[in-house]
């Protein structure tokens, strides 16, 4: 599991040890200075070789210009670009006397700066960290848009990339794309939530052995999957691991049932009934699949999968809703989420990419659009989770998982290739053959976040996919995680 922190959380973790003279500065220097000496060494040498530093007013600053202080001692050529008159006295000081180079931007003008800057073999953007108000402003944000507009710079960022929002990943202005974020202390959750991840690039952490509150954020990694997904024993049959009841496709959109159904059949689910149109149930599902009653009260099912490709028919429509108040666990998606109820219970998920989040949030009276909801994710899930009382999945590059309860997961296994249609339906299955095998709903909504991604990637081998070919790589994703059991 990756557990990670609010920038204030760190931030008063840090305190005692700082009252108690751990300088906590010079071993998040250090560890800047390694990720930066390990990229140098790996791309040719470090001797002669040259690192720009952005550096802000503050202590982001600071930590970069005594990493800056370390390369130099390596016979590193540095050169610090100070972005305002305010800077760190000591760590200034340290950094001159170890030999490096000092440019003032409002003296050598943006154009200048930014050339220079994009000569260097790396660039280390220390220009604002925890403590930043918003995004980069002024001079200093026309020289991060002017190297933007260059491109191509190796950058690390120092704890995290400067505009990134520690706290929920939002983005203000303009941002470096990073390679490398190197963090101290605590992994800040703005690196593990959109659109703030996309400009983390890898991330490195520095342990400072603060004492952390519980986590804001969780990240499942293989571990965790391996120990929560269901398997079954000996004595299991196929009812006792779980049925699965679906409610989905209609005559216009009969093939997202069908993907939605390879979706939970590839995740494991032993049985499934199926409830749908005639002429889908006439000898167009999977031989698996068991037609089900035609109502949802008339079957036995541990949990539902509501919504895929339902639209325009209103029996299909009846059944979500019926569905959705039958108290057991269920997944609504698609269709079904207009259908929802104005509160539900915890026993509910819903799976709304940013467009039918901001559709769910407008018609509970938060006129929302998509773009709200793509600017600041984990605040737009948080409030549907309140509002509707459901655990919110909201998909996209990263996936973020927010329970009724505040609890936060994020996910981002995927790849780019994922956003193809139907991949939404495969994710659903996943989730609903997780619930109908007794998971939590947040726990599964997370795991099915991450094999959804895993199976993508794996399907995508890096080039084009289809949703059916990311249902057919699940089984090999789950082989390869069970490897080595049993
Ligand atoms: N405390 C420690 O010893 C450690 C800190 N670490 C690093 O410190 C930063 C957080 O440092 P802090 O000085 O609190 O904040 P910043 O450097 O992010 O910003 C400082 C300064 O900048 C001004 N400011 C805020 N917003 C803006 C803005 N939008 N534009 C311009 N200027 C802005 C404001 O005056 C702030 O006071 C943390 O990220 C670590 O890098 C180490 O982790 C080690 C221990
Ligand atoms: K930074």
């Amino acid at each position: 599991m990756i557990s990670a922190y609010t920038g204030t959380a760190v931030q008063a973790a840090e305190k005692p040890l700082l009252e108690a003279g751990v300088d906590l500065m010079a071993r998040a220097a250090y560890g800047l200075a390694n990720a930066v000496l390990w990229r140098l060494r790996t791309s040719g040498r470090v001797y002669g070789s040259s690192v720009a530093l952005l550096i802000g007013p503050g202590n982001n600053g600071a930590d970069a210009l005594y990493a800056g202080e370390l390369l130099s001692r390596r016979g590193v050529r540095t050169t610090a670009v100070l972005g305002s008159e305010r800077v760190h006295g000591p760590a200034f000081a340290a950094f001159q006397a170890a030999g490096g180079t000092v440019v003032r931007l409002a003296e050598r003008g943006v154009r200048d700066s930014a050339s220079l800057v994009a000569q260097a073999d790396l660039v280390v953007d220390g220009l604002l960290g925890t403590g930043a108000r918003g995004g980069l402003r002024d001079a200093v944000a026309d020289l991060v848009a002017a190297l933007c507009e260059i491109g191509g710079l190796q950058v690390i960022a120092c704890d995290l990339p400067s505009g990134v929002n520690a706290d929920t990943g939002e983005v203000s202005g303009v941002v470096l794309s990073a390679i490398e974020t190197v963090t101290f202390g605590g992994i800040k959750a703005g690196l593990l939530l959109p659109p703030g991840e996309g400009f983390a690039g890898d991330i490195s952490y520095v342990d400072l052995d603060l004492s952390l509150p519980a986590a804001a954020l969780e990240r499942l990694d293989q571990d965790d999957l391996l120990r929560h997904w269901p398997r079954p024993g000996r004595s299991d049959h196929k009812y006792s691991r779980g049925v699965l009841g679906v409610v989905a496709g209609s005559t216009a959109y009969p093939g997202a049932a069908q993907l939605a159904l390879h979706g939970a059949l590839a995740a494991g689910t032993a049985m499934i009934r199926y409830l749908g149109p005639a002429t889908l149930r006439a000898g167009g599902l999977p031989p698996e699949v068991v037609p089900g009653a035609s109502t949802v009260a008339a079957n036995r099912v541990q949990a539902w999968l509501v919504g895929p490709g339902v639209s325009d028919d209103a029996e299909q429509e009846r059944r979500c809703l019926d569905a959705i108040n039958s108290g057991l666990p269920v997944l609504a998606d698609a269709g079904a989420l207009p259908l929802l109820p104005e509160r539900v219970g915890p026993q509910v998920v819903i799976t709304p990419h940013a467009g039918e989040l901001a559709a769910l949030l407008s018609r509970r009276g938060h006129p929302t659009v998509r773009a709200d909801v793509e600017r600041s994710a984990l605040e737009h899930a948080r409030l549907a989770a309140q509002l509707t009382g459901a655990t919110v999945l909201l998909k996209g590059a990263t996936i973020v998982v927010v329970s009724p309860q505040g609890e936060v997961h994020s996910q981002s296994e995927g790849t780019p290739w994922l956003a193809t249609a139907g991949s939404g339906d495969v994710l659903a299955g996943i989730l609903g053959a997780l619930l109908a095998a007794g998971v939590a709903p947040p726990l599964a909504a997370a795991m099915a976040a991450s094999v959804h991604g895993r199976a993508g990637v794996l399907a995508s081998g890096g080039g084009p996919m289809t949703a059916s070919g990311i249902a057919e790589a699940v089984p090999q994703v789950l082989r390869e995680l069970f490897e080595g059991i049993d």
